[in-house]
């Protein structure tokens, strides 16, 4: 396997041993096993593959097929649903309001619960049914919805807490703040060393609770791994990726990881991935539950609402570790600091 370091962008690279991506079979009957499995995956990597996730196969194809159909239009049609109130509908190469750049086009959709896509007042059509595509994306955010949501319950059980609803139950709120993005990477000619690095999505972690990727059977998706080398995830057009986000970490007091990623383009066949952020609403409070901190284990962020993270966020480059802005300073020992008694 292929790696380089995460946070270089040097077209170097070096092998190592193949490093397995966790995959969680759901249909597992032993829940507390499951549990544990869920747990660990989101302890070491914060990311793993979900496999008889029960997701109807027609439902990810009609997705797909919209998405497809909607990448497909000319640029003078798809730009109709760009513009100044981004960061909602068509946007290409240009990421965020910062300056990032990736070598893509996208659509970001706002979701609300019960589901509506709100994409700037203009009905995003893939077809001559206008209706088709608003439809798919409803079927196919639902459906990952409530995986993201098992996926939660499981995370809570493996934690031993007593509300396993706890996380789940913000996702479902009506006032989830919600988004799907599907992005489309068209192919980049490899350059003349063979080496394809042209990235795609820079590198970054999700800021939400829980990201929920599937992509089809072009590969380009990177997780660094815990030693901080970039790991390439083999795609698998039939089942799911899971990504622990910024607002799991601190509401578990930093026992769970958000998991940096990035994506880079294939030099022949177009890339297309969807992603389900499940986050909760703008005045949730994110902070580490309960359970989570004692006198040993003190609360490492400061006390903040996923209205303000995000506000932060955003006015931040992809790339940033925006949690350093919420960490709680008073709790993290300067070791420099300790006088040792000497003898
Ligand atoms: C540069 C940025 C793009 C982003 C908002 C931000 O200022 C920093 C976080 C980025 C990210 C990454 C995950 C998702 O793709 C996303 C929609 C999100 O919620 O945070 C994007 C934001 C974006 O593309 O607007
Ligand atoms: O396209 C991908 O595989 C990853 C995209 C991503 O990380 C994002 O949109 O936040
Ligand atoms: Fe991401």
């Amino acid at each position: 396997m292929v790696v380089s370091s995460p946070n270089s962008m040097s077209t170097r690279t070096k092998k190592t041993n193949a490093i397995g991506i966790p995959t969680i079979d759901l249909s597992m009957t032993n829940g507390s096993k499951l549990s544990e499995l869920v747990l660990k995956a989101c302890e070491e990597y914060g990311f793993f593959k979900v496999i008889n996730h029960g997701i109807p196969e027609q439902v990810i194809a009609r997705m797909e097929e919209e998405g497809n159909q909607f990448f497909a239009k000319p640029d003078s049609e798809k730009k109709q649903f760009s513009g100044p109130a981004t960061p909602f509908g068509y946007g290409s190469k240009d990421i965020g309001r910062n300056g990032d750049m990736g070598e893509l086009e996208y659509l970001l959709l706002n979701i609300t619960n019960p589901l509506c896509i709100s994409d700037r007042s203009k009905t995003i059509t893939s077809s001559d049914q206008p209706a088709n595509f608003s439809c798919a994306v409803k079927e196919y955010t639902e459906a990952v919805r409530e995986l993201a949501c098992e996926i939660l319950e499981l995370v809570a059980e493996g934690l031993w807490i007593p509300d396993k609803f706890v996380f789940s139950r913000l996702l479902k709120d009506v006032h989830s703040d919600s988004l799907m993005r599907i992005n489309h990477y068209p192919p980049i000619k490899q350059n003349k060393n063979n080496i394809n690095n042209h990235v795609g999505f820079g590198e970054h972690t999700d800021p939400q609770i829980l990201t929920i990727l599937r992509s089809n059977d072009v590969g380009g998706l990177q997780i660094s791994s815990p030693d901080g080398l970039w790991i390439p995830v083999p795609p698998d057009s039939n089942e799911f990726f899971v990504m622990v986000g910024d607002a799991l970490q601190v509401m578990t007091n930093g026992r769970l990881t958000s998991v940096r990623h990035r994506a880079m383009t294939n030099s022949v066949k177009p890339r297309m991935s969807m992603m389900y952020f499940g986050a909760p609403s703008l005045n949730s409070w994110i902070i580490p539950l309960p359970n989570m901190v004692s006198p040993q284990n003190p609360s490492l962020y400061k006390p903040f609402t996923w209205g303000e993270y995000k506000q932060a966020a955003f006015s931040l480059q992809l790339g940033d570790t925006r949690l350093h802005l919420f960490e709680n300073t008073d709790q993290i020992v300067d070791t420099n600091q300790i006088i040792t008694p000497s003898n």
